[in-house]
């Protein structure tokens, strides 16, 4: 039975689940395992963060979780269609602080954003976003990415899968940290709609390198770009958080857009 069933039945909105009340995460309790205690995954490309949320974050995550809220418990299946009433659906991993996640749902609404982060406060601030900028394309999910792919989305539904910015784990005994592996991608090729695209961008170059190489190379993915190399920033991409930092220490941002084949 797919999520939305077990909503309906319960006789709330589609697509929407309620947190477990007996392990509250905010402003008060305790901060639940973002990887699921019952599916530890030992490499995990987060770093476990306390950050510290804000009273505005803490009331958005008290009235607005039951809602717009999911938690990747990787129990049952989700259909992104279903949460999102039959809107095309792209997953974007590692959102942050949400605000680029916002504009972009903003500037598009005909889409719907499921957008994944473990970083508490981050939910907080993108639930408050999108409330005030009056969105009802953004559903936001807590926990690890890998586990929503790996054991819950319905195969082969989603139109776009976006990955900005995600840790770039620069020492070398971190490399195995980073998300885009070969593994990943095969994972996001199972979840992906053929001829949906996944989106990358980094400003850490030997990052961009590595996606570029591992990317090329898996069956599942052709680059959109002729000559195979990086892509033009697209203009629908607004200017991330984490990508303002890395501009201003110099860096060089990356953006790699390959296309599901099949
Ligand atoms: C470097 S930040 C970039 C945030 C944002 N995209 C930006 O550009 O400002 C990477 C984010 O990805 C999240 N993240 C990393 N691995 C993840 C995973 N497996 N599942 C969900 N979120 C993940 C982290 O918690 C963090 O918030």
């Amino acid at each position: 039975m797919s999520k939305l069933q077990n909503h309906t039945h319960d006789g709330q909105a589609p697509g929407r689940q309620t947190r477990d009340r007996s392990e509250p995460r905010f402003p008060g309790g305790p901060v639940a395992d973002p990887a699921g205690s019952h599916h530890e995954r030992r490499i995990r490309s987060f770093q476990p963060r306390r950050s510290r949320v804000t009273t505005g974050q803490g009331d958005a995550l008290q009235r607005l979780w039951p809602l717009w809220g999911f938690e990747i418990d990787g129990h049952g299946v989700l259909d992104p269609a279903e949460m999102f009433d039959g809107l095309p659906v792209v997953l974007e991993i590692g959102f942050g602080m949400g605000e680029a996640t916002a504009q972009m749902a903003a500037a598009d609404p005909g889409t719907g954003i499921l957008a994944v982060d473990v970083h508490t406060p981050g939910q907080g601030n993108l639930l408050g976003l999108a409330e005030r900028n009056g969105l009802s394309n953004v559903r936001v999910a807590n926990g690890d990415a890998i586990i929503l792919l790996r054991e819950m989305l319905v195969p082969g539904s989603l139109d776009g899968m976006r990955v900005y910015f995600p840790d770039p784990w620069p020492k070398k005994r971190h490399h195995k940290r980073r998300l885009i592996q070969p593994e990943f991608l095969t994972l996001a090729a199972k979840c992906l709609k053929p001829g949906a695209v996944l989106h990358c961008a980094t400003d850490w170059e030997p990052y961009a390198e590595q996606m570029l190489d591992v990317l090329s190379a898996h069956p599942d993915f052709e680059n959109t770009q002729e000559d195979g190399g990086y892509a033009p920033r697209p203009a629908f991409r607004p200017l991330t958080r984490f990508e303002g930092q890395g501009l201003d220490k110099g860096h060089v941002v990356n953006d790699l857009l390959f296309r599901r084949v099949g």
